[in-house]
C-alpha cells in the first residue's frame, strides 16, 4: 500500500483527478471495452469530482466509454431524495459530464428484494470484467463504503446496519438530526473493493487521523476495515497533512520522501495533457 501525503484537500482533489484521468487515457476505453470506475459519495471526493468535471469540459478526458459502480446507498431513500446517493452523484458529478445514463450503476436502496439486488450488483461487476479503479473515502471509524467495524474483510455486496458513530457523523447531511438518518445501507463488501485492480482511498482533515493511523500503522483488522488496503497489491491512501496527524514522524517522513516525485501536481497535469493529445 502506498501513502501519498499532500498539503490539503485541494491538492488531494487535483492529484486524484489527474490520476483517474491518466488511467482512463492510458486505457483508451471503447464501447466494447469500457473503463470501469468505482465511485464514492461524501464530502471528501467533491474536489476530485470538480476537477474531473473541469477536465471533461476541457475535453482532456471523456466518460463516454466509462462504466461506473457506486459503493453504497441508504436503505429506504429513493433516487429523488436529496440525501440519497443517487441524488448526490447526479448533482455533484454525473449531470456535468458526458457519461451515458446506462453506464451508471448505483444500488437501489428501495428494493423489495435486497438479496437479489446485491447479488445482481456483484454479477454485473463481474460481467463487465471487474473494476479497474475504485475510488473511496473513509469514515471516522475507519469504514470503507459502509463496511462498518467488524465487517468481514472478504465480504460481498449486502445490507449493513449502520453504527452509532456513522449515524452521528452522517447526521450533518440530515439537518443534524440523527433520527432522520437511515439505519441501514446497501454496500459493496470489503472483498468487492479489494477485487478491484486498483484502489484509491482519500482522507482529509484531523477527524480522519485515527482511521488513517489504523489504516497505515495498525495491523490488518476487521474493526478498521480500511486496513484491508494493506493486503492489496495496488492501493494508495491519499491524505492531507491534518489527516497524517496520528502517524509516527518516521512513517510520515518516509512516505513524504518516496512520494516527492509523484506528488508534483504540475507534472501530473502536463502528463495527462500530453496523453490526451496522442
Ligand atoms: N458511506 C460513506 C463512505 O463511503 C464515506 O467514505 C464516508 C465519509 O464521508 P466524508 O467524505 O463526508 O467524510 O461517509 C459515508 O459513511
Amino acid at each position: 500500500m502506498k501513502v501519498m501525503i499532500l498539503k490539503n484537500s485541494e491538492e488531494i482533489g487535483n492529484w486524484t483527478a489527474y490520476k483517474i484521468a491518466k488511467r482512463i487515457l492510458k486505457f483508451s476505453p471503447t464501447k466494447e471495452k469500457p473503463f470501469v470506475l468505482g465511485l464514492p459519495t461524501g464530502a471528501t471526493p467533491l474536489k476530485t469530482y470538480r476537477k474531473l468535471i473541469e477536465l471533461n469540459e476541457k475535453k482532456i478526458i471523456s466518460f463516454q466509454n466509462v462504466v461506473t459502480f457506486n459503493m453504497d446507498e441508504y436503505v429506504g431513500l429513493n433516487a429523488n431524495h436529496k440525501n440519497s446517493y443517487h441524488y448526490f452523484m447526479n448533482e455533484n458529478f454525473f449531470k456535468y459530464i458526458d457519461i451515458k445514463k446506462e453506464n451508471i450503476n448505483i444500488l437501489d436502496g428501495m428494493t423489495q428484494d435486497v438479496e437479489k439486488e446485491c447479488y445482481e450488483y456483484e454479477e454485473k461487476i463481474k460481467k463487465v470484467g471487474g473494476i479497474n479503479l475504485f475510488l473511496g473515502g473513509v469514515g471516522e471509524d475507519g469504514h470503507i463504503a459502509f463496511n462498518e467495524p467488524g465487517s468481514s474483510l472478504s465480504s460481498r455486496t449486502r445490507k449493513k446496519d449502520l453504527t452509532y458513530d456513522t449515524i452521528l457523523a452522517n447526521s450533518r447531511f440530515f439537518e443534524n438530526d440523527m433520527k432522520k438518518v437511515p439505519t441501514a445501507a446497501l454496500t459493496i463488501g470489503v472483498g468487492t473493493l479489494t477485487d478491484s485492480d486498483e484502489i484509491i482511498i482519500l482522507a482529509d482533515g484531523y477527524k480522519k487521523s485515527r482511521a488513517v493511523y489504523h489504516g497505515i500503522e495498525g495491523g490488518v483488522n476487521h474493526l478498521w476495515t480500511i486496513s484491508a488496503l494493506q493486503l492489496h497489491k495496488n492501493s494508495v491512501l491519499v491524505i492531507d497533512e491534518e489527516a497524517a496527524s496520528d502517524i509516527k514522524v518516521k512513517t510520515y517522513r518516509y512516505f513524504k520522501e518516496i512520494g516527492k516525485e509523484s506528488s508534483n501536481l504540475k507534472r501530473c497535469e502536463d502528463e495527462i495533457i500530453k496523453l490526451s493529445k496522442k
